[in-house]
């Protein structure tokens, strides 16, 4: 069995939908759809969700009707015979219905994940009244009713494949199924989420938990580009990745894959291929366990990065004193991503400052505090590149007048990371591009 996941701008239109309905009956092989929401419209909810939660209906009630108009545009050119019509009518009322009850219910975080959930619920229904219409076999699996998470926000990839498994044999004379990607359940059994970018995650926690044979991501792009193409100008393909590096990738920047969606499938060994719905002919990206060759893949950028620079006399000479700080950040369930340190300061950086007054009124008791933000973590990944003195030379010469405030080297054979203030990110890409692809 295998996996095929459509991101959004692959269900966009109904002519891509028309698209993704081809390539999913190309072969025989029995598969798993996973569909995210039609591109746009998770956003959309977003905005509908912060203007319920911050009180402005009128506002949020524009939003839906316009969301809705979209739709009823949409499913015009979706399907042609009137009973489809009908039935691709009655899901928009459905769905609007909801999001038009919702405004007159006192806002809540849970809430919240339902008016998100609506996207993919949506794009999956639509899809399948237009396979329906095609006669082509298929099932909806609700993807509520095996895709959970528990009290930490981690998937559970043991009850997920038992669920999952179940269903699948219960529907045995099925070869074609269609799920949601991005939705699930939480350990109080509520609509939650994967976050955002969530369904590349969803479809290889579905790979892994029924061993597929492969996990296909297919998009907008003809695989993971070795620099990020909406700053760059020069991109190209690549056409194999290790785990590793894709994980590294994902993690460090590159949209075209979320940061969590590697892990499944390295754990259960499923190759991931990333690969483009407009042009499905091309090679993409396939990322297995191996690592082709050695050298620099790829470089990527982390956006939204805040360094927290504590200098300390204390610290000389002393241990103990980078557990006392890791703690602190553990306390408020901070992912710190760089360090470096010296013998009387300690920098780390984060991506989210939620928790930063409080990280840094303890941090105090500690030493003297400093934070910049606005700071972007530039990723240059490869295989065991941090053992290769000519890629760090090509690196360092790239980085003149680059006011790098941050490198990290040594710590996974894989990576070298600097951090450079967002201002100077699309430069020091392009450099990187230059100097080390000779782009
Ligand atoms: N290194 C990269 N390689 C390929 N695409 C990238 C890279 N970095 C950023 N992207 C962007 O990721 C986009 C695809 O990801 P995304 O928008 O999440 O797709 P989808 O909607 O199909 O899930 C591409 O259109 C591209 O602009
Ligand atoms: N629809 C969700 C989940 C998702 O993964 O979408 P996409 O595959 O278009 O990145 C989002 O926009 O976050």
């Amino acid at each position: 069995m295998k996996i095929m996941k459509f991101g959004g701008t692959s269900v966009g239109k109904p002519q891509r939908m028309y698209d993704v309905a081809r390539l999913i009956t190309k072969d025989s092989e029995p598969k798993i759809v996973v569909l995210s929401a039609v591109s746009g419209t998770t956003n959309s909810l977003v905005e509908i969700a912060n203007l319920l939660a911050a009180q402005k209906r009128e506002e949020a009630k524009e939003k839906i009707d316009v969301l809705e108009a979209k739709y009823q545009e949409f499913i015009k050119e979706l399907v042609q015979k009137e009973d489809a019509y009908a039935q691709a009518k009655a899901i928009i009322q459905e769905h609007f219905e909801f999001l038009n009850i919702i405004l007159k219910i006192s806002y809540s975080e849970a809430l919240s994940k339902d008016i998100l959930a609506q996207g993919e619920l949506i794009s999956t229904k639509l899809f399948s009244v237009y396979l329906g219409e095609q006669g082509i076999d298929h099932m909806l699996l609700p993807a509520l009713n095996f895709m959970s998470i528990d009290e930490n926000d981690e998937p559970q990839v043991a009850a997920i494949s038992e669920k999952l498994k179940a269903q699948v044999a219960q529907n045995s004379s099925k070869n074609l199924f269609i799920t949601q990607g991005y939705i699930c359940r939480n350990a109080k059994g509520e609509v939650d989420n994967l976050k955002r970018g969530g369904s590349d995650y969803s479809a290889s926690l579905i790979a892994a938990a029924i061993n597929a044979s492969v996990c296909e991501i297919w998009t907008d792009i003809d695989g993971m580009h070795n620099n990020d193409p909406r700053v760059v100008n020069k991109t190209q393909p690549i056409e194999q990745l290790s785990f590793d590096e894709a994980a590294e990738l994902a993690y460090f920047g590159a949209k075209i894959l979320h940061p969590a969606s590697i892990w499944p499938a390295q754990q259960y060994n499923v190759p991931v291929k990333l690969l483009n719905t407009m042009e499905p002919e091309a090679k993409g990206t396939t990322i297995t366990s191996e690592a082709a060759s050695k050298g620099v893949k790829a470089v990527a950028a982390k956006d939204g990065i805040t360094a927290v620079n504590i200098k300390s006399s204390r610290m000389l000479l002393a241990y103990g004193f980078l557990r006392k700080v890791f703690e602190i950040f553990e306390k408020y369930r901070t992912p710190i991503d760089m360090i470096t340190t010296s013998e009387v300061a300690v920098s780390v950086t984060i991506d989210t400052d939620a928790a930063l007054p409080s990280i840094r009124k303890e941090l105090e008791a500690l030493g003297s505090v400093d934070t910049e933000n606005d700071m972007t973590i530039v990723s240059i990944v490869g295989n065991e590149i941090a053992h290769n003195t000519e890629t760090l030379q090509d690196v360092f010469n790239s980085l003149t007048g680059v006011d790098v405030r941050m490198i990290s080297y040594g710590g996974s054979p894989h990576n070298i990371s600097i951090l450079v203030p967002a201002a100077q990110k699309k430069e020091v890409l392009q450099k990187i591009n230059s100097g080390v692809f000779k782009l």
